[in-house]
């Protein structure tokens, strides 16, 4: 056991521990420093998994699915579940005070969507899995007493939950929800970025009644730390990621020894068709979300805009108006409706793509720049909220992701012509078609290589639906029965009667 320093049953804010085996536990290598994006100030000080921490994570994981957790009905897990969501919804408070630090979002977007998902994500599946049906079949024999078979859904056993910063309590339990609803155990890696509400989950499973170990944490980066540590233990027997394609591929290797399934959600350059019939109001509204939200830190974001010709001034005019409205600011100021990026390093990798832009000549409808707020935010990763006409579809501007504020608006002259552009790209997540013709929108959606199409919407979530990449986007889909899918294995019985 390598769990050397201090364990106790209440999460301390300033000083982040593991949570291993129901406690939580300051062990490992020196702490590091979580920083505030709107202000960089320091929000904690977090302790960092060894190999030994983690191997002590999966071991809790293990012994725990042998315990009570193991035994179980899906109704007995279904009902813990949805305690956890009511502990979710009785600390909101707490969750989005630890959410907004973390992040810098605005505290609008996180009361709105990151906190009631993640109390929602329990809910859904635990909905979900006491409703699970499973496949069966007689089979006629020679003797004439045929054989009947059934499906069993029986958990995978150990899962390793590696998380991104984006929306981390969302997407965290986006993940544990399905997992812990099919009787699974979990390791969650958090990102290093924003470990805090990862944490406090931890006590929120202790109150529901989780037993100990069957949910996990262990903190830390990601090559040669907790994240690699946790993906290459053999006792993990499924990963689950959501982050950059690159990453992707090195958990893909990962997993590939020991042949453990993955579910990789990964990164997009999703493009937006905006068609001349259009609701032009809706459109506007739509992309601006699609754009913006979240400072454009949204793998399902849109960073490519194809309008149809005869709109595209007009387009370009009000999409620039509305990105000059929007008020940076103090995260906790309601008024704030654009936060922070995420780090200096992720502000630095967002602003070479705005000089790369320039470089290759795109015309700078707005912003293009880093901004300055000066007093405590001076400090903070704010960028202008950008938005380019006039690069060519093969430019790194227009291909690759950037994670940033911005999109590059270009015209289109016909159907086929925005298809086409809208498909030329390695990635494969999204898309959003602005149209008011119903024969038009369904021919497009079905034409469109990615997992998610919206029509005339954005970020509108059924979380029973389908959800995930195709292309380099992505493994697999979760969400609804699609997760049941991942987090368990179907063990056929056949009978002979
Ligand atoms: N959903 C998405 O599409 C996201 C895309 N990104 C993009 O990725 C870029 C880099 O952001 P990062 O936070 O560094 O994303 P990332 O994909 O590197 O990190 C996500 C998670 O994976 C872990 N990780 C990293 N390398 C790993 C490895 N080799 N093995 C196991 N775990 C590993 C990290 O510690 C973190 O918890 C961003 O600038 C952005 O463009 C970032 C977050 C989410
Ligand atoms: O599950 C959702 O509703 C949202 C998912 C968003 C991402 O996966 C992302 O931005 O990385």
């Amino acid at each position: 056991m390598n769990i050397a320093v201090s364990s106790h049953s209440r999460s301390s804010l300033a000083q982040l521990s593991h949570f291993i085996d129901g406690r939580f536990v300051a062990a490992g290598r020196p702490v590091f420093e979580n920083r505030n994006p709107a202000t960089g100030g320091l929000v904690n000080l977090v302790a960092e998994a060894d190999a030994g921490v983690v191997d002590d994570a999966v071991k809790a994981a293990r012994r725990a699915l042998k315990g009570p957790w193991g035994r179980m009905s899906a109704p007995e897990r279904a009902a813990i579940l949805r305690k956890v969501a009511d502990g979710i919804m009785r600390h909101f408070d707490d969750f989005l005070t630890a959410e907004v630090l973390d992040t810098g979002k605005p505290v609008g977007l996180a009361s709105h969507i990151d906190i009631p998902r993640g109390a929602a994500n329990f809910n859904v599946f635990a909905d979900q899995v006491v409703s699970l049906s499973t496949e069966s079949f007689h089979l006629p024999t020679p003797d004439g007493t045929g054989a009947l078979n059934y499906a069993l859904r029986v958990p995978r056993g150990v899962i390793a939950v590696v998380c991104p910063w984006n929306l981390p309590l969302l997407l965290m339990t986006w993940k544990v929800a399905p997992a812990l609803a099919c009787g699974n155990a979990v390791v969650v890696k958090p990102s290093e970025e924003t470990p805090t509400t990862a944490t406090l989950l931890g006590e929120i499973m202790n109150e529901a009644g989780v037993p100990p170990g069957v949910y996990n944490v262990v903190h830390g980066y990601g090559p040669d730390s907790a994240g690699e540590y946790l993906t290459r233990h053999p006792g993990v027997d499924g990963i689950t990621f959501t982050g950059e394609t690159r990453t992707g591929t090195a958990i893909m290797k990962a997993a590939a020894d020991g042949v453990r399934p993955v579910s990789l959600e990964l990164g997009g350059k999703n493009a937006a068709l905006v068609f001349a019939d259009c609701d032009l109001d809706k459109a506007i509204e739509g992309t601006m979300r699609s754009v913006f939200a979240n400072c454009g830190q949204v793998c399902l974001g849109t960073e490519r805009v194809y309008v149809e010709r005869s709109i595209f001034e007009a387009f370009v005019g009000r999409l620039k108006s509305g990105a000059e409205s929007l008020r940076m600011g103090d995260p906790f100021d309601k008024a704030t409706t654009l936060g922070p990026l995420i780090s200096r390093e992720h502000r630095d990798k967002v602003t070479t793509y705005y000089a790369k832009a320039a470089a290759e000549g795109a015309t700078v409808v707005t912003g293009g720049g880093q901004a300055r707020l000066g007093g405590p935010h001076d400090h903070g990763f704010f960028v202008q909220p950008t938005i380019w006409t006039g690069l060519p579809e093969t430019s790194a501007v227009v291909r690759e992701e950037i994670f940033g504020p911005c999109c590059h608006i270009a015209p289109f002259d016909d159907e086929d012509a925005a298809i086409e552009a809208a498909n030329d790209s390695p990635y494969g997540l999204a898309t959003s078609i602005w149209t008011e013709n119903l024969s038009r929108a369904h021919r497009v959606a079905g034409r469109i290589d990615v997992g998610i199409a919206w029509v005339n919407s954005w970020f509108l979530r059924d979380l029973r639906t389908p959800f995930g990449g195709s292309k380099q986007s992505g493994i697999g889909r979760e969400g609804g029965v699609h997760s049941m899918e991942f987090y368990t294995e179907l063990r056929n019985v056949c009978v002979k009667l």
